[in-house]
């Protein structure tokens, strides 16, 4: 399996380490503004522990700026290591997907039709290769001739190899994946560096990884409050002047340090990287942490039905006539409407009709204009050089057509394509010039499990909406098969764009999950597109998000996946704000009690001297990052619950937690400290 969930190994844990000194350089810093004063006051302390005096006469002696030095050392390195072991897994499964993408040869088409090979690196856009049997896929395409079985488990882990064809939704290859059985054609679809392992590589390494709208937000909020604290303590100077304390440089700083947040600063981007590393190990590609954060907060997902909702491999299975037509002549007609029609559907009623042992003698045939199926007409066919029609395709599509050419429509056309709809089939109509010749019955199975997991979507309130071109009848049937809430029928391309739209305009975050290249402009207009591996190069490239296991229910997995990140962001946040709050008052009446005996009162947790609570205050700052990675990593606890409950929730474990653990901690820290006579 490519992407998988492995412990972090010690190998990671030791880049890890590296990695918290290189991200030291202020350069990188900067981005970080809670932890960048923080590395402010780690490099003036580290001169006062050189040379004490340096701001004048000091009251304290140098082991206690050393100490302090030491600790805002350790807080900067733990929040980079915080970081840098959320990365980490990335680059693992960085590595092992640059494994697959070992060189390989490739035979491409030269202008005289002859095959040359060449390494794959030198493959373009635009340039043909033959694939054949035990040969890797040297690059991303489209297959432009050919059926063949390829084994997809560098990709996706899936061992079982699955059926490529061209036209249709199932045309696209992925490089680095292998032909198991028979030999195809191949158009190559993107230049060097761009294909799909090189996209994933570099999404999982996080190389392309942006600040979410919602992060940046938060991270203005805490410098905001760096700031105020920076005003809070600069204020405290002249007060503690007029109390005739002495607080010097370092302990200033130490104060400093303990009230910014940098609980949350230190591990604010681990929280982000982590929820990224969560969706890949669901075998879902996101492009963006957006993404995944909007997938959090969806109240629609619209789905595609053919090849989404169900298999899509619409097969034909049975040629219906209307009455006064023979099966025979309905065969006829509809292999007739099939010889050139490249999709799925169309060779499939070919190989049915040629089971059937009906045959069409070639030179009828011969320099008639093809007529390909487009989502936009829903018909496919051939015009013969002698002014004949064939046609077939959706039963409204074919009737209308019918129709303006003069023709009447069978009286029991009606009654034999609802009967193929009820039972979930797709029924196409076929007709030569005016008449039609009755129905081909096309079988499709719904996915397992969908249902089960639309009632979770449902008990989430999120609500699912089926949308496809088939017609009502079928639509209903499957709808309500896989127990989705609604449906939207004969819908064309700009329909599902409509729809979509039309959520949006009621303030609705709407996901999408599509495979076709008609669902693409869909799939880029919603705020979660999400692409099934299984589909079309056009619509993976327009989604920000591909299920590699092709599971149009994954969503499920991301919405929570997103709901968690932001519920873990908020708690932590929750956390360390009121943790700091707390600090402020564990530490100042330590400090102000020499000057005022009568603040004893105020002493409750009776520290054992000012330089002790001071010092215990900043450890404990500083270890309550590397204790709290846990759950930055794995996201803080996540029930499908209500939105209000859960906000009082957490409101009630990290605020209370928050202002609890410090006195303890601090109290605890405090004893160590005075007991070993550290300062
Ligand atoms: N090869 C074909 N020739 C003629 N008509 C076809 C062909 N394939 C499909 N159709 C008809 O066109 C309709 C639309 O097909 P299409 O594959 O575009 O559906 P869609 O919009 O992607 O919806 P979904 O994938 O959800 O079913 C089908 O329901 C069917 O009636
Ligand atoms: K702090
Ligand atoms: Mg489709």
């Amino acid at each position: 399996m490519a992407i998988e969930n492995k412990p972090v190994s010690n190998d990671i844990i030791f880049q890890a380490i590296m990695g918290s000194f290189k991200k030291l350089n202020p350069l990188s810093m900067i981005k970080n503004p809670v932890m960048f004063v923080v590395e402010v006051g780690t490099f003036i302390t580290l001169i006062l522990s050189i040379k004490p005096d340096i701001f004048g006469v000091s009251a304290v002696g140098r082991g206690y700026n050393i100490a302090v030095f030491l600790v805002l050392l350790f807080t900067v390195l733990f929040a980079n290591f915080a970081e840098a072991i959320a990365e980490g897994r990335g680059k693992a499964q960085a590595d092992t997907l640059r494994k697959t993408k070992s060189e390989t040869m490739a035979k491409m088409r030269q202008k005289d039709g002859s095959y040359k090979e060449v390494p794959s690196t030198s493959l373009r856009k635009g340039d043909i290769v033959r694939v054949d049997t035990g040969e890797i896929i040297p690059s991303d395409g489209e297959i432009i001739e050919g059926l063949a079985s390829i084994d997809e488990s560098a990709i996706t882990g899936e061992s079982a190899p699955v059926i490529k064809e061209a036209g249709g939704d199932f045309s696209s290859v992925t490089g680095g994946t292998r032909v198991v059985s028979d030999y195809i054609i191949v158009k190559i679809q993107t230049d060097p560096g761009e294909s799909f392992i090189d996209r994933m590589i570099s999404l999982v390494e996080g190389a392309a990884r942006q600040k979410t709208p919602n992060e940046i937000a938060l991270t203005t909020l805490l410098a905001v409050l760096t700031l105020v604290f920076l005003v809070v303590i600069m204020t405290l100077v002249p007060i503690a002047g007029y109390l005739k304390v002495t607080l010097d440089v370092a302990t200033l700083i130490a104060l400093l340090v303990c009230l910014i947040p940098t609980t949350i600063g230190g591990l604010l981007s681990a929280i982000g990287i982590a929820g990224m590393n969560r969706v890949t190990q669901f075998n879902v590609l996101a492009m963006s942490g957006k993404a995944v954060e909007a997938a959090g907060d969806i109240d629609t997902m619209i789905l595609d039905k053919t090849g989404t909702i169900t298999f899509g491999n619409r097969m034909a299975s049975e040629f219906i006539p209307v009455t006064n037509v023979l099966e025979k002549e309905v065969t006829l007609a509809s292999l007739k409407a099939s010889v050139k029609d490249e999709t799925p559907e169309g060779r499939s009623v070919v190989e049915l009709a040629r089971k059937l042992e009906v045959n069409w003698d070639e030179k009828e045939y011969d320099g008639a204009e093809i007529i390909e199926f487009t989502a936009e007409t829903r018909m496919s066919g051939l015009n013969l050089k002698d002014g004949t029609e064939i046609r077939k395709g959706a039963v409204d599509a074919i009737k209308k057509y019918v129709t303006a050419k003069g023709g009447s429509i069978p009286a029991d056309l009606e009654e034999k394509a609802n009967a193929v709809a009820k039972a979930g089939g797709t029924p196409l109509a076929v007709a030569i010039n005016d008449k039609v010749y009755g129905i081909i019955y096309l079988k499709d199975t719904v996915k397992p499990g969908l249902k089960e997991r639309f009632d979770e979507l449902r008990a989430m309130g999120i609500k699912t909406v089926m949308c496809t071109g088939d017609n009502p009848l079928t639509a209903a049937t499957i709808a309500k098969e896989a127990g989705v809430d609604e449906f939207i029928a004969e819908a064309k391309p700009e329909d599902k764009i409509e729809a979509i739209k039309k959520e949006q305009a009621e303030g609705k975050l709407v996901a999408m999950t599509g495979d076709g290249t008609n669902d693409a402009p869909a799939l880029a207009q919603a705020d979660v597109g999400l692409a099934m591996n299984s589909g079309t190069m056009a619509a993976k490239e327009a989604a920000n998000m591909i299920d590699l296991d092709s599971d149009p229910t994954k969503l499920l997995s991301v919405i929570a996946i997103g709901k968690q990140l932001l519920i873990t962001r908020g708690a932590l946040t929750t956390f360390s704000i009121s943790n700091d709050i707390a600090k402020y008052f564990a530490i100042i009446p330590a400090l102000f009690i020499t000057a005022i005996p009568q603040l004893q009162f105020l002493n409750v947790m009776g520290l054992a001297s000012p330089k002790s609570a001071i010092l215990s205050a900043l450890i404990f700052n500083a270890i309550i990052i590397p204790l709290l990675i846990p759950v930055a990593m794995k996201g803080a606890k996540y029930k499908a619950m209500d939105a209000n409950r859960l906000l009082s929730r957490n409101l009630l474990i990290y605020g209370l937690g928050g202002v609890v653990v410090p006195f303890i901690g601090i109290k605890i820290i405090d004893m160590i400290v005075s007991a070993l006579h550290l300062v």
